[in-house]
């Protein structure tokens, strides 16, 4: 490991260069950053900046010379606070999280993107970080840059209420495809209380981003891929995951490249 690096996502504020960068898209799976890095036309990788314990991480310059940071944040609430804890201590001051998600609402339909408003957080590492009842909220002015791009780009896009969730089984109610079919009583019915709700889908970092951001002061917003219709079946669509992803990437470069 090299010298001074922050632990977990091993690099540091001097690996980001003279003109470091100050948002960075944030990926639950490394493979994801991997792509966005090197095989997206228009983002030029300047540096791969660490591959430890796949929380994979890439300084790249966007189409406007402005440089962006690529991280992976891994899967939940806890693997999430800790990348985040030490983005910020590199100079991050924008996280958008690239993800991908269940729909809850009955109107969403897999392949399209979910931009967060807030998040209805039941996520335990989040409770380490401020009280339950501390809103779980987007930072506006990014959130709504996601939607222009959505828009500008012409990609389906719904905007809403998101639950984050400790679990991708049973704490988003899944039991014909989960090793444990019984659900305890009260998950049991929740999606469809979401749903009356106005929740619009299931993912599991956003909630405990949002306060993050709230706390260390720093701005957040959430874009998901649509994986999985949860009004007709628990699976995830892989036909669908590749086409998917690409649109909620495209659209959060989009929005970089129109930051000031
Ligand atoms: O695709 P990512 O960004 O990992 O997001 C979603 O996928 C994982 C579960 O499959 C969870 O991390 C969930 O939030
Ligand atoms: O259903 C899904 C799909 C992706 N990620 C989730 O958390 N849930």
């Amino acid at each position: 490991m090299k010298p001074f690096a922050l632990y977990h996502i091993g690099f540091n504020r001097q690996d980001l260069g003279e003109s470091p960068p100050r948002m960075a898209l944030l990926c639950g799976d490394p493979e994801r950053s991997r792509q966005i890095a090197e095989e997206t036309p228009g983002v030029t990788l300047l540096k791969t900046l660490s591959l430890q314990r796949g929380l994979n991480s890439y300084l790249v310059r966007l189409a406007n010379d402005r440089p962006l940071l690529i991280a992976t944040s891994g899967m939940g609430g806890p693997s999430l606070s800790i990348v985040v804890n030490e983005l910020y201590q590199v100079g991050i001051r924008q996280m958008v999280r690239v993800g991908t998600c269940g729909a809850i609402a009955d109107n969403i339909t897999t392949g399209s993107v979910v931009i967060s408003q807030a998040a209805l957080c039941r996520q335990g590492a989040a409770e380490d970080i401020a009280p339950l009842e501390y809103p779980a909220a987007a930072d506006p002015f990014l959130t709504v840059a996601l939607v222009e791009a959505a828009r500008t780009l012409d990609i389906p896009w719904h905007l809403g209420i998101t639950a984050s969730v400790d679990t991708f089984y049973e704490g988003q109610e899944r039991s014909q495809s989960s090793a444990n079919p019984r659900l305890l009583r009260r998950l049991q019915g929740i999606t469809e209380e979401y749903r009356q709700l106005n929740i619009l889908n299931y993912e599991m970092e956003a909630g405990t981003l949002f306060k993050m951001s709230g706390v260390y002061g720093f701005a957040a917003a959430c874009i998901c891929a649509v994986l999985a219709d949860r009004s007709r079946s628990e699976k995830v669509e892989i036909e669908k995951k590749e086409q998917a992803i690409q649109g909620a990437i495209q659209v959060a470069l989009h929005m970089a490249l129109r930051q000031r």
